[in-house]
């Protein structure tokens, strides 16, 4: 069997716990989570007892997390990490360039090498903060056309939210598997290890890293009880576990630079675990989108799938805002998104069809970073239609767009800055824009 057709095979009917963040449990053997206690004297079935925290011990119930993972080897049990070439992967602060306050826009990255594999395809954009005082974030893209092999990833400088864009995922995680295809999204936490196998040949998509507060679900305020994202349409894996061994390499993101030891079993082996530190998937198809019925155009933060606060309220490190399927109905009002400048900075990925402010030249698998304060919006084309359009209740459905909006300027990595998938004449996107001013014709 083939690697893709494996992973197919192992990503068939999995089962998922439901709800976004949980106090979940689950034991792949019957009888492996001890009853009552974390740290019983003797762990069942010979298995050693281990918290992994995503929190300090003493942050608030509320923002709590950690999990508790019952393994057959420790995770302590391992030779030193050595460095390793950082291959495409950049990480804040981004010291190597200056904020640009030009509107950037790329095409998809090029077809990787044969045998390119999640961490080898990765390839930061840009982000900001530091990822040593946990600020901040990072845009990255992955392209692969091959599975980690007796390999596995953890991140310790923040989580790791996929945006599968091309291609199906199957994550293997300390926690369990997970299902990933385009149009949904995956969510690692900090710490957690895992592997990316492909159900298709090849693989494309976005990553936002946050460095900061664990994403949440934001406040529906006035909305209410429901709506946005649904807690309930969260899935965490259940306890799955390899018992493996030989040589397994682990590679560890650790305050920007990648480490690497070769361990002498597969440090996937976690039997059961409990807790609410935990890896998860969500369908943007579920997303309950709420707009206006009546007139203008509602901001975006209207959109927000999951929040990542800081200190200050309101102003999020990072947040995961999704435009999906919904109708238009409002009177009177210019429909796409309007011409403005924002003080948080935008970057916009595309997962698929057209995104109702761009007519052309934003594509799926492309990007968009329009920083703190560029003047952007609808382009020409998309003006001219909507200043026109009369205004019939419509439903957009042929696209499916995001973006990561943030409180500081991005600062590309050069190697986006410089990259030959940058479009050149975006500007032009917004030439021709004519006059229309008559005074005294109001
Ligand atoms: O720039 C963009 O396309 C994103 C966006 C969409 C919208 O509907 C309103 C504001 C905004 O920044
Ligand atoms: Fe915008």
């Amino acid at each position: 069997m083939s690697g893709t057709e494996q992973a197919r095979k192992a990503a068939e009917g999995l089962t998922y716990l439901s709800g976004f963040g949980n106090e979940h449990s689950s034991e792949a053997v019957p009888g492996a989570l001890p009853d009552g206690r974390n740290s019983p004297q003797r762990a069942p079935l010979g298995l050693y007892a281990e918290q992994l925290s995503g929190s300090a011990f003493t942050e608030p119930r509320a923002h709590n997390r950690r999990s508790w993972l019952y393994r057959i080897r420790p995770s302590a049990a391992h030779p030193a990490f050595t460095r390793i070439d950082n291959g495409g992967v950049r990480t804040a602060p981004f010291t190597e360039s200056v904020p640009d306050p030009n509107r950037l826009r790329w095409n998809p990255l090029p077809e990787p090498a044969p045998g390119t594999d999640f961490l080898d395809g990765l390839w930061t954009v840009g982000g900001n903060g530091d990822a040593t005082q946990r600020t901040g974030m990072a845009v990255h893209l992955y392209h692969a056309n091959s599975p980690m092999e007796r390999r596995v990833f953890s991140n310790a400088d923040g989580e790791l939210l996929i945006v599968p864009e091309h291609g199906g995922l199957l994550l293997r995680t300390e926690l369990g598997l997970l299902r990933a295809e385009p149009g949904e999204v995956a969510l690692i936490p900090r710490g957690v290890r895992f592997r990316v196998e492909l159900l298709d040949a090849t693989a494309r998509g976005y990553v936002c890293e946050n460095y900061g507060a664990p994403f949440r679900l934001p406040d529906l305020g006035p909305i209410g009880a429901n709506g946005l994202a649904n807690a309930r349409d969260f899935r965490a894996p259940v306890a799955a576990y390899e018992d493996v061994e030989g040589d397994v390499e682990v590679v560890n993101k650790y305050c920007g630079n990648l480490w690497s030891a070769v361990y002498d079993h597969s440090p996937l082996d976690v039997v059961a675990w409990h807790g609410n530190h935990v890896p998860y998937v969500y369908d943007l198809h579920r997303f309950n989108v709420i707009g206006s019925i009546s007139y203008d155009h509602p901001d975006p933060s209207i959109f927000t799938v999951l929040t990542s606060p800081t200190d200050t309220p309101g102003l999020a490190g990072v947040d995961f805002v999704v435009f999906a399927p919904r109708w238009l109905v409002g009177e009177d009002t210019f429909r796409p998104p309007y011409f403005h400048r924002n003080v948080m900075s935008e970057y916009m990925g595309l997962i698929e069809g057209a995104y109702d402010a761009k007519a052309e030249g934003f594509v799926p698998g492309g990007g968009s970073l329009h920083n703190m304060m560029s003047a952007h919006g609808p382009d020409r084309e998309t003006f001219e239609k909507a200043s026109a359009a009369e205004l019939q209740p419509q439903k957009i459905d042929d696209g499916l767009a995001f973006m990561f909006e943030t409180r500081w300027p991005v600062t590309l990595a050069p190697q986006a800055a410089e990259a030959s998938c940058l479009q050149t004449g975006y500007d032009d996107v917004w030439q021709g824009l004519q006059r229309h001013f008559r005074s005294g014709d109001a």
